[in-house]
């Protein structure tokens, strides 16, 4: 996966770059991240990327010719057309669907607002899509770029180890993780659910999955809402909420 990320702060990315899965996911080549910044394509004296709303209003927002040639800077790198995204509180809810889609690309091009946003005019032009990371107003798109890109690099194959990769059932499948547990078997009093320990797969994936229904009723039951369980399922999870009552 190659993303252009056009950006003010490329330093903040080093948080995605050079640490745990996505730092190793770089060195081994499975993601390149390239920057630009609009700062590099402001040519006045003052370097100037930003300017004050028509209409009035409080803050600043970022000027279309730094921010035009720095999109075009970027794409020009990239390895094949790239869908150029927007990370903004204006964007379509980032969900692990959207994620998976997304982990297809070959390229990505991702353009993190800063001050108040950038004039409409470079969304009309260059943006293929907005994706919000969720309903609240960051300093910045960048933390959201790293959210989008830790959430893809984690589904290119080969990037997590086997052990890693059953982590993606349960939220791929719609529906929250289960309980983990690991040594010791018993910590001051508290021990493992008997059943973890019985070595009995089948039994394991049924208490797993009834688990997994059960936290998603009680915590999100709005995800349920779009899922058709299978019979089995829905028998688990009848069970779970019964159990609940007592
Ligand atoms: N919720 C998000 O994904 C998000 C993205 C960016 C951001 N701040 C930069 C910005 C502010 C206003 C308009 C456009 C971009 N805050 C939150």
């Amino acid at each position: 996966m190659w993303a252009g990320v056009v950006t003010l702060f490329p330093e903040m990315f080093t948080a995605l770059t050079e640490s745990g899965v996505t730092g190793r996911a770089v060195k081994r080549g499975q993601l390149e991240v390239a920057f630009s910044s609009p700062r590099d394509h402001a040519h006045d004296r003052h370097r100037t990327v930003d300017d004050r709303p028509f209409g009035g209003g409080p803050g600043m927002l970022m000027k279309v010719e730094p921010l035009l040639e720095a999109i075009d800077a970027i794409r020009q790198q990239a390895p094949s057309t790239p869908r150029v995204i927007y990370l903004s509180p204006q964007g379509q809810p980032l969900t692990q669907k959207r994620v998976e889609q997304l982990a297809q690309l070959d390229s990505l091009v991702l353009l993190c607002g800063r001050y108040e946003g950038i004039d409409e005019r470079i969304i009309d032009r260059c943006v293929d899509e907005e994706i919000s990371i969720g309903d609240y107003v960051l300093s910045g798109g960048e933390l959201g770029a790293m959210v989008l890109l830790d959430a893809v690099t984690r589904l290119i194959p080969g990037v997590l180890g086997h052990a890693d990769s059953a982590v993606e059932d349960s939220f791929s499948a719609g529906w929250l993780d289960c309980p983990h547990y690991t040594r010791p078997e018993e910590f001051d009093g508290q021990r493992v659910p008997e059943v973890l320990l019985s070595g009995n797969h089948e039994r394991i994936r049924r208490w797993r999955l009834k688990q997994s229904l059960g936290r998603t009723w009680q915590r999100r039951p709005e995800l349920l809402e779009d899922l058709e369980l299978s019979k089995e399922q829905q028998q688990l999870l009848a069970e779970y909420i019964r159990e609940q009552a007592t």
